[in-house]
């Protein structure tokens, strides 16, 4: 019988880049089917699962301001991306018997339910899997913005970055090869340090709300469940 996870509730933030596996744009089927497969052992632990998929697989917002177009627009598209994405999972997920809902912080009501902060406690409640999409619903943030929002509004005991990385690191690790990681540190240190893993808004917000935050590559088959299990490779962001 393997131990309860300490985690009753939890914010699994995945890699949107992730998505795109070996092609460089879009969705590898393959990787969203492991995610979801991932994702379904983390129910089969008793833990529930709520998700934020980022758009950077197919649309960035600042991609556009970069080249002197609207960026509202621009990050409207990148909201629009994560609605792809989450309904690709959502696919992933009943495919192979977990049931799951996908809740949009933009209205469309022909592809998904509008988010509301009562009815993904019920559907988590009721041990759904709830994807939500469309990020916060405003432009200039980002979906770990969005993923702490979400883990604070359903009460989330942790915040899971599922990202291209095993951990935070003292610079990053893609650009310095010197760069060495932290097993655990605090919201105000990485502040303090200015370490580029998610953005400040989304650490802040999960520092007000005690929520730690556990940076893993979700690269990692099972890798989520290993955590869950307090066996996997990760940094752990927590105020002691
Ligand atoms: N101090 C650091 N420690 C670890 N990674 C860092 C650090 N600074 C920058 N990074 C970079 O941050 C990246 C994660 O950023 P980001 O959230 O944009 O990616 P993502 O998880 O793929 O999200 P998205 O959903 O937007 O595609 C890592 O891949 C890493 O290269
Ligand atoms: O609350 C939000 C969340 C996201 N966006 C836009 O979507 C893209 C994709 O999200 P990533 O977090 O970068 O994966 C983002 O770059 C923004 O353009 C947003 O405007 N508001």
């Amino acid at each position: 019988m393997p131990a309860q996870p300490p985690y009753r509730r939890v914010l699994l933030k995945a890699s949107g880049e992730a998505l795109m596996g070996e092609q460089g744009f879009g969705i590898d089927v393959s990787v969203v089917d492991r995610i979801a497969s991932d994702i379904a052992e983390a129910r089969s632990l008793g833990v529930e699962v709520g998700v934020v998929i980022g758009g950077g697989n197919i649309f960035r917002g600042v991609a556009v301001a970069s080249k002197g177009g609207d960026r509202v627009t621009g990050d409207h598209m990148g909201m629009l991306a994560t609605v792809i994405n989450s309904l690709a999972l959502r696919t992933s997920l009943i495919k192979i018997g977990v049931d799951a809902v996908v809740l949009s912080a933009i209205a469309m009501p022909e592809l998904c339910e509008s988010f509301s902060q009562r009815q993904a406690t019920q559907y988590m409640d009721a041990g759904k899997v709830v994807i939500f999409a469309g990020g916060t619903g405003n432009p200039f943030f980002t979906t770990d913005s969005a993923a702490a929002l979400r883990a604070a509004e359903i009460g989330a005991d942790a915040l899971f970055k599922g990202t291209q990385v095993d951990g935070v690191y003292t610079a990053d690790p893609k650009k310095d090869p010197t760069a060495t990681r932290y097993e655990h540190l605090s919201h105000l240190e990485v502040l303090q340090k200015g370490l580029a893993i998610m953005d400040t808004a989304a650490i802040a917000l999960a520092r007000e709300n005690n929520i730690p935050i556990i940076v893993y590559s979700i690269h990692e088959k099972g890798g989520f469940g290993d955590i869950l299990k307090g066996e996997g490779r990760c940094t752990i962001v927590a105020d002691a």
